[in-house]
């Protein structure tokens, strides 16, 4: 034997051996999952019992960031657990997670990114029918997209939360790459049209005026269902993910074609129940003030006062037509903090009204 194939042997039974202690561990760790479930379910007889805990996956998630030793990256540490916790959470409860459909797209690579790919991801036709499932009980997640780094919010997915009662119990971000994809069954023709969604169109607007002037841009009503018509007409290529891409054996003519390299995209996780405080957490209101001067320093001054770190206002039109307008708001804390608890009051007491939608976990991974 040559020394290279003894010194391989050596450090492949090293690797068998830790193999069987990681498999042994995750064994333990899998069966304490189960007792807590069972301890749960104890705790509330007959009542609906959360299974999954948003607010402890982050901790969890977290901590192993900080404490990773290397040489992984703490980001790839971090994904090995996140599907330890979703195959230790499947052995719980499975969990059915709606999304913004169908399926290969982004929203759904941000889903499996959140909850871990032990869990029934399932497509949903619109963001109002994701909202729909998971108000019905028959999903309980969902997931939809609700702002671009480059193309700003998603106006219907801020909307829809004027009228319903879910919450948001976490949120996802998803860095973006967009590739010119065609069946490579189709190749050698010239390619006439595009397929994309409006989005990717306006996030690879300048690529495509300085590389495709003048091909045809047709909107779907997303990138897989581009992808999809790609792989079946000739002539056609779509903007799409790798996802797409892959469920529809679809070639790269282009990697990475956004015009932004740090193209990103929020998404919210939105749930029936509220999330308890996790230490890092960021919550979400919609506030409609009166039309007066001065609503809008009215509003913001207890966060001045209190010293809370707004990360997002939007304003959005009223649906009603007695609110004069409507502000989307995101800042940092949650609503069981005494700071946020005297703000959200203070805003309250002005307020023609005030909606929480939810403190959640700031993202993880
Ligand atoms: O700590 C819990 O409540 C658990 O159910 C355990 C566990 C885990 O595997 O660590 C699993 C699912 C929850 O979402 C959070 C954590």
């Amino acid at each position: 034997m040559t020394d290279e194939a003894t010194r391989l042997g050596e450090l492949r039974e090293e690797i068998d051996s830790l193999d069987q202690q990681i498999m042994a561990l995750i064994s333990k760790r899998a069966e304490c999952a189960q007792e807590v479930a069972h301890v749960k379910m104890a705790a509330n007889p007959g009542e609906d019992v959360f299974f999954y805990r948003p607010e402890r996956e982050a901790q969890v998630l977290r901590r192993i960031k900080e404490q990773n030793p290397g040489p992984l990256p703490d980001e790839e540490m971090a994904r090995l657990f996140r599907e330890i916790m979703s195959a230790c959470l499947a052995l719980e409860k499975p969990m059915h997670i709606a999304f913004l459909g169908p399926v290969g797209t982004f929203t759904q690579a941000a889903a499996l990114k959140h909850f871990g790919h032990s869990v029934v991801s399932v497509p949903m036709p619109a963001i109002d029918a994701v909202f729909r499932e998971v108000e019905s009980g028959a999903a309980h997640y969902g997931v939809v997209p609700v702002e671009n780094s480059t193309e700003g919010m998603i106006n219907h997915t801020l909307d829809m939360f004027m009228s319903s009662p879910l919450k948001i119990c976490g949120e996802v971000q998803l860095r973006i790459h967009h590739h010119l994809l065609v069946n490579p069954a189709h190749e050698g023709q010239e390619i006439t049209r595009i397929y994309s969604h409006q989005q990717s169109f306006a996030q690879c607007r300048k690529w495509l005026d300085a590389n495709r002037y003048g091909v045809e841009r047709i909107t779907v009503s997303s990138n897989a269902e581009a992808a999809r018509r790609a792989a079946e007409e000739p002539g056609t290529a779509a903007i799409a993910g790798d996802m797409a891409a892959e469920l529809y054996g679809l070639e790269k003519l282009a990697n990475s074609i956004e015009d932004r390299p740090d193209n990103t995209t929020r998404f919210l996780i939105i749930g029936r129940e509220e999330v308890p405080a996790s230490g890092h957490d960021k919550s979400s209101i919609l506030v409609s003030m009166r039309n007066k001067p001065g609503a809008l320093y009215q509003l913001l001054e207890p966060f001045h006062k209190h010293n809370i770190s707004l990360t997002r206002i939007e304003t959005r039109p009223s649906p009603s037509g007695t609110w004069a307008y409507v502000f989307y708001i995101d800042f940092e804390g949650h609503m069981e903090d005494d700071t946020v608890h005297r703000v959200l009051s203070e805003i309250d007491d002005d307020a023609v009204e005030l909606k929480r939608l939810g403190s959640y976990p700031i993202g993880v991974l």
